[in-house]
């Protein structure tokens, strides 16, 4: 196993709302209802290694991205952050485990799962709860979760996923890292950064996710050797790319990168 590589693939490369969102009639969001290059699916993504899979976070679109792939199950679950674009889908995956009478792990911080079995408190018994605290090895990997300032809307965990010299980092929802959270984010080969708009003018105590300027500066401070920006809203627009540092692309659904 030791030269087989991880498939990385964006399940979902959405803010909170997706897009197109429901109430607007924007250009990005009138695209993506026609051609769809922004149709944009809450923020997932699985990783696969030889026959081992891991989705990160299942949300409210969990169900259409499977139907998409023509993905009958999913093997364990990693989550970042108990809020509804996250964790949507779970009650869904509960309902195809009872079904198939299968029982998939699902991982997480134990914070995050005290407020998973609080929402949905039978979940738990389709899925078995595995709490992730200071890490652990998945598909080859060591998996260290840490915690990410949320802004106003708390706090995250974002992954840092480790095998020898490779490493990456999932990091979908956080704004103004401290120095302790960007020293997880050191020499890395790939960073996935959520970033929800261009340039956020809403004023900073009501946001909670890294606008495109302010993310684009972090990546200059940790210098991956990749970045890739997901969590979008429908202030991004795929068919006219914002000018962005080399080295920084914008994701989308259907993605698969390797590592
Ligand atoms: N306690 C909370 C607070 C918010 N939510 C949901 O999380 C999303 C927040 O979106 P971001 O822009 O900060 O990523 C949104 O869908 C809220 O409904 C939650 O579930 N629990």
């Amino acid at each position: 196993m030791h030269n087989v590589k991880t498939s990385i693939r964006f399940l979902g490369t959405g803010d909170s709302m997706g897009v197109p969102r429901v109430y607007c009639s924007c250009g990005v969001c009138s695209e993506a209802r026609t051609t769809g290059h922004n149709r944009r699916l809450r923020s997932s993504i699985l990783l696969r290694r030889g026959s081992e899979e891991l989705l990160v976070d299942c949300g409210p679109d969990w169900r259409g991205q499977m139907e998409a792939r023509g993905q009958r199950m999913v093997g364990n679950v990693l989550i970042t952050h108990a809020h509804f674009d996250h964790i949507g889908g779970l009650p869904e995956l509960a309902d195809l485990c009872r079904w198939t009478d299968v029982q998939p792990d699902l991982y997480a911080p134990q914070e995050v799962l005290a407020i998973i079995r609080r929402q949905f408190p039978w979940v738990e018994g389709r899925l078995r709860f595995v709490e992730v605290e200071s890490g652990m090895e998945m598909l080859g990997w060591s998996v260290t979760p840490f915690r990410v300032n949320h802004g106003k809307n708390g706090y995250s965990y974002a992954y840092r996923f480790q095998q020898g010299d490779i490493a990456w980092v999932y990091c979908p929802d956080s704004i103004a890292l401290g120095e302790a959270e960007k020293r997880h984010m050191q020499e890395l080969q790939l960073l996935i950064l959520g970033t929800s708009f261009y340039k956020e003018e809403a004023e900073f105590h009501t946001r909670s996710v890294y606008d495109m300027e302010e993310a684009c500066e972090l990546v200059a401070e940790l210098a991956p050797e990749e970045t890739w920006f997901t969590h979008m809203s429908h202030d991004i627009d795929l068919n006219n790319l914002p000018e962005l540092p080399e080295g920084i692309r914008l994701a989308w659904s259907g993605l698969e990168l390797f590592l």
